[in-house]
């Protein structure tokens, strides 16, 4: 059982280095196991708990994998690939398994899914995925406990997406390098994650073009070459670490951030009165005076991304004013706001809109993290509150977050991971 005590009151100040993105090296993982020869070496790989599922699930598959987490280095041998299986003790830990369904299609002719994790954060519907794969002519049985996928040799299709999924188009992309002739995506989306995903795959010697314009096509090809690739920084860890500086008031240095990759979330922290400051190749983030209200809308690249949108309400609970969040990607994502409230903020939920009235001073107390980002947005809360606050179920946090507590330390925080006995949590 993981939980994570932060004493607040320390403005944060110094370096943070960011880690390489979760949702980036996730389906590269994924995308490793199409090369039936040789193997791909992955950099800048964020030392995380989702990559480390991500490892037991392809060495589970087959793949021969040396996770060096001291080098943030992954080696993957998917020479021989023994098993189409995705377990469900590992599957349901984390999002990314889907992410195994195309190279186990091509390299075995199935996948058999056992179960599919991630955060709880209302529907999470796979609907266009399977649809994708049927129209590329796949057979999909959607069981009630297993879902079992089934092609004797992929062939191009038109492809749409009724809206751009994240991992649907990175699926899909994956699913037509290897497919017979030329698909075309329509609705794809347009994540930086997805262009370095794209970005691999094109070195591994697939034909994708379109990429970043919401219409990709993919020109089959018959074999994928491993190689070697540096995974992109994370952008909604750069976001978390840019939103520890503003509602501390303090000033931090991102080594490895990019204002670009955050989109609309850079306009409206300013609008906060958070700066940014391009210096070469660092961000320097800083906020000197009070903060101001902010109405927020969340949607795909480049609208405010909605991982970022848990962080972004505890940095409204310290502004001077009521702020409007409206959550448009997923029907369950404020389990944060009663946390919160215990906290002695007062946010108000009502359907997909949230209503944030601050500035109210914060107390530490014992909270929950529900996902990865209420977590991460509480251990925000903890920063800028009076006393102590205890996060439990950290292990939440650390599928996406690595060594927080040191890197927080760094910056003066005071910030400690802590482990008992017990289930995961
Ligand atoms: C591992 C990974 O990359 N996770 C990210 C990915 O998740 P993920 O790829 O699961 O998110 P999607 O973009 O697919 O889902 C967004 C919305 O579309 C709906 N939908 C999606 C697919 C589908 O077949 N049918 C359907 O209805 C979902 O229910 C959800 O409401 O993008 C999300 C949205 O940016 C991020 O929060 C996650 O961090
Ligand atoms: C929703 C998230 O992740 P996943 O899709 O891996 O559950 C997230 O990173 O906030």
């Amino acid at each position: 059982m993981v939980s994570y005590r932060v004493r607040g009151g320390n403005v944060l100040r110094g370096t943070a280095f960011i880690q390489g993105a979760k949702n980036a090296v996730l389906p590269m993982i994924g995308a490793a196991l199409l090369a039936a020869e040789g193997r791909t070496v992955l950099r800048n790989v964020p030392v995380i708990e989702d990559v480390r599922r991500a490892v037991e699930l392809a060495q589970a598959v087959g793949a021969k994998v040396e996770f060096h987490e001291s080098e943030r280095t992954l080696v993957i041998d998917a020479s021989r690939l023994t098993s189409p299986v995705l377990p469900a003790e590992i599957a349901r830990r984390f999002r990314g398994s889907v992410l195994f369904v195309p190279a186990l299609l091509h390299r075995l002719g199935e996948a058999i899914i056992e179960g599919i994790g991630g955060c709880n954060l209302g529907s999470r519907n796979l609907d266009f995925h399977y649809l994708g794969y049927k129209r590329l002519g796949a057979m999909v049985d959607e069981g009630e406990a297993v879902i079992h996928i089934k092609a004797g040799g992929l062939i191009g299709a038109p492809l749409y997406l009724d809206t751009p999924s994240h991992t649907g188009t990175e699926n899909l992309i994956m699913a037509a390098s290897l497919a017979r002739g030329t698909t075309v995506i329509e609705n794809a989306a347009l994540e930086p994650e997805v262009l370095d995903v794209i970005t691999m795959l094109t070195r591994m010697g697939a034909r994708i073009r379109g990429g970043g314009t919401g219409f990709i096509t993919v020109e089959g090809v018959d074999e994928l070459t491993a190689v070697e690739h540096t995974v992109m920084p994370d952008r909604l860890d750069a976001g978390v670490f840019a939103m520890a500086a503003a509602i501390t008031g303090g000033e931090v240095s991102l080594v490895g951030a990019s204002l670009e990759h955050l989109g609309v979330v850079r306009w409206k922290l300013e609008q906060m009165g958070v700066e940014f400051e391009n210096h070469g190749a660092v961000l320097q983030v800083r906020r000197n005076r009070p903060l101001r209200p902010i109405n927020v809308i969340t949607d795909t690249y480049p609208g405010f991304a909605t991982d970022l949108q848990s962080p972004l309400m505890t940095v409204a609970c310290l502004a001077e004013g009521s702020s409007y969040i409206h959550e448009r990607i997923f029907d369950g994502r404020f389990a944060l706001a009663g946390e919160l409230n215990k906290m002695g903020a007062n946010v108000e939920v009502e359907g997909s809109r949230a209503v944030v009235h601050g500035p109210t001073p914060l107390h530490g107390t014992e909270v929950t993290a529900h996902d990865l980002r209420s977590g991460i947005a509480l251990v925000l809360a903890g920063l800028a509150a009076e006393g102590e606050t205890t996060i439990g179920s950290g292990y939440l946090i650390d599928r996406g977050h690595a060594a927080l507590a040191q890197r927080m330390q760094a910056l003066g925080a005071d910030v400690v991971r802590e482990i008992s006995t017990s289930d995961e949590g």
